[in-house]
């Protein structure tokens, strides 16, 4: 039966890194998705950039909306110092079954928490069922039409400290025009635009990060 593309990356994975080895697993996918088949992983070029801010907010815990095959996943928790948790919140089935034993390739269970569900079921319920304070990082690179509901959902939810940081994938391409134009033009957020490709290819698109002020 033909395998999909998601098993395929897992394939390349299981096949070219390290267990235990988190960088060999990025190293992995980014060979694969480059000469083999593209994937909306947020890639090596934008991943570099999502290097910088996590080593430099040195978060203790971070949320991820959108784990697909948890390339980010396990490139941000690679970063994290020894206690900090990362949440990853995945609705697709398939998608989580991969990254599930992409996380485990990595060696990285114990800092990763794979939820399965929608972002705007989840969300509400992080504080009561996984005892989350607050966030002082969140990765969006889910739906993209969910990245301003879900941002006013987690203000509204006290789950973001003040100095926390937000990171969106693809505000160019394919693009949040609306969540843009909210984190650009509200007081209580300090904006900064990282210019970039989209993963693997020479098509503009970009990061960008957003300070809460509270
Ligand atoms: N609410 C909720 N809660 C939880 C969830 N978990 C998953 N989802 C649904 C997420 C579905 C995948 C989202 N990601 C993308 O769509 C994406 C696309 C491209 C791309 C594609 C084609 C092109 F020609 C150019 C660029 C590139 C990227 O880097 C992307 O990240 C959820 N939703
Ligand atoms: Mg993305």
């Amino acid at each position: 039966t033909q395998s999909t593309r998601p098993q395929r990356i897992l394939g390349a994975v299981q096949q070219n890194a390290t267990r235990g080895d988190p960088r060999s697993v990025v190293r992995a996918i980014d060979q694969y998705c480059r000469s083999q088949e593209w994937a909306m992983n947020v890639g090596d070029e934008k991943g570099c950039i999502l290097d910088s801010v996590v080593s430099e907010v040195n978060p203790s815990t971070v949320l991820e909306l959108g784990t697909y095959c948890g390339y980010s996943t396990v490139r941000i928790a690679s970063l994290l110092p020894p206690h900090a948790k990362l949440i990853t919140l995945e609705f697709n089935p398939k998608f989580a079954v991969i990254a599930r034993q992409v996380i485990a390739w990595a060696g990285l269970e114990d800092k990763i928490q794979l939820v399965e569900g929608s972002s705007g079921d989840l969300i509400p319920k992080l504080k009561e069922q996984f005892g989350v304070k607050a966030f002082d990082l969140v990765f969006l690179d889910h739906w993209k039409d969910r990245y301003l509901p879900d941002t006013k959902l987690i203000e509204e939810c006290g789950l973001l400290r003040k100095g926390g940081v937000l990171l969106a994938d693809n505000v160019i391409c394919p693009g949040a025009p609306e969540y843009l134009e909210f984190v650009r033009s509200s007081p209580r957020y300090e904006s900064q635009y990282f210019k970039s490709h989209l993963e693997y290819t020479k098509v503009e698109d970009g990061l960008e990060k957003s300070v809460f002020l509270g």
